[in-house]
């Protein structure tokens, strides 16, 4: 008997570390360099599909059981290849959340294949693209113009000034719109004191008048804080994201909140879906396929959203041009896509794993790739560099608060801080 060609040969899984600025949250500093994990799912055929995760030992070990898992099923079956890698992480993982990360990676793969195989872009697997090309938001930052030095080594610059204060502030979302023509600006907040942060957005609304502008602090505040800042941005911002922590304290301040208030931290699993409408908690989604069961169920997603008026809108941690294409693809095939999508990768896109060329920010959007699967080609020798860098670095975890502590010794995380 001959094997299928479309039999899944090997799932090769590579960690990787890339350079990432001194970029500041709710919890610390952005390290000098960010973790993912590249996957390359090889079918019989030689075909090869991409994925890209999140880094960290954690999830690579995940990644690792997925890679026994799939070997010799069939790359269409991408239902029963997400529940046999559930399956083999349940007795170790009781989240579904947490679960979700390694089968939506390995989804992806599986989908890009798929599009290889038949000559059709990944959007068209998901019903079609209803948009050219998927708008996406600058993600502006406090941060730092450099690394400092530290323990022997030499301070690390980058082409982003430092970014302290709302001149600063208003200074990169300046040069976010000139590099890549973003119409819409993201500030990640809980950084300084709410009223500082205040006065950035409102610096950034009267240098980009009638632009959209969100806030993010990541769960820095309290209730009272969270409505006090949605009062005063009131008309300025079109919403404020993760002001405060868990549904119940989301819904506290939507009760008294002028301003619609989003998520991608207290609704991030299909059972937070229920209680968040039945309290009224959220009115916006900041989907994530990476968590979310993938591409597929990212479509999905936002029917349910749909279905509870809940606005849709797309979240984004440190990434590459492989979540790049995935997220385009998805967001091109959502028809409810209400907002412009979150990105990191102006931060990070000088290192990227793929050949360059077909994925470009410019005009704040990205063209959807019209090439079979993904559209985008790895790049092999991008790929050892980066894999040698994890290797030599010893980091294995994000750890921003530890990075600062090794700053800032007295720093201390507070969540909420004020
Ligand atoms: O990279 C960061 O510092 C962000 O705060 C990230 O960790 C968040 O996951 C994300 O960007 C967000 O919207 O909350
Ligand atoms: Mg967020």
């Amino acid at each position: 008997m001959t094997t299928p060609a479309t039999r899944i040969r090997e799932l090769v899984v590579t960690p990787i570390a890339f350079s990432d600025p001194p970029l500041l949250n709710s919890g610390g500093v952005h390290e000098p360099l960010a973790l993912r994990v590249i996957l390359r799912l090889v079918l019989e055929d030689g075909t090869v599909g991409l994925g890209e995760s999140p880094g960290g030992v954690t999830r690579l070990e995940r990644l690792m059981v997925a890679a026994k898992t799939v070997v010799g099923m069939d790359v269409f079956d991408t239902t029963a290849v997400a529940a046999a890698i559930d399956a083999a992480l349940l007795p170790g993982v009781p989240s579904s959340h947490e679960r979700g990360w390694t089968t939506s990676a390995v989804e992806v793969a599986c989908l890009d294949a798929q599009g290889k195989l038949l000559g059709r872009p990944v959007s068209d697997l998901l019903g079609g693209r209803v948009r050219d090309s998927v708008p996406f938001a600058a993600y502006l930052f406090y941060k730092w113009a450099e690394h400092p030095a530290l323990d022997g080594r030499p301070a690390i610059g980058d082409d982003w000034p430092e970014a302290l204060d709302p001149a600063g502030i208003v200074e990169q979302a300046r040069l976010m719109q000139q590099r890549y023509g973003f119409t819409s600006f993201k500030l990640k907040g809980g950084v300084f004191p709410p009223d500082e942060e205040i006065a950035a957005i409102r610096a950034l609304a009267e240098a980009f008048p009638g632009r959209p502008l969100r806030l993010d602090p990541n769960t820095a505040w309290t209730v009272e804080t969270s409505t006090y800042v949605a009062r005063q941005l009131d008309g300025v911002l079109e919403y404020l994201e993760d002001p405060t922590a868990t549904i119940e304290g989301m819904a506290s301040v939507a009760r008294d909140s002028p301003l619609p208030l989003a998520t991608n931290m207290c609704v991030i699993a299909w059972e937070h879906l229920g209680p968040a409408v039945e309290q009224n908690a959220i009115q916006v989604l900041l989907t994530d396929h990476h968590y979310w069961g993938g591409l597929r169920r990212t479509r999905e997603l936002a029917a349910v959203c749909e279905a509870f008026g809940i606005a849709l809108s797309m979240h984004s941690n440190s990434h590459l041009g492989i979540s790049l294409a995935a997220m385009t693809h998805v967001a091109a095939a959502i028809p409810n896509l209400d907002h412009s999508c979150d990105t990191h990768y102006p931060w990070n896109s000088a290192d990227d794993v793929i050949v360059p060329g077909v994925l470009e920010l410019a005009d704040g959007e990205v063209k959807v790739p019209t090439g079979p699967g993904l559209g985008v080609e790895l790049d092999t020798d991008a790929l050892d560099r980066l894999h040698r860098r994890y290797l030599d670095s010893g980091v294995r975890r994000r750890d921003d608060t530890g990075y600062m502590r090794r700053i800032q010794p007295d720093y201390e995380l507070r969540l909420p801080r004020w």
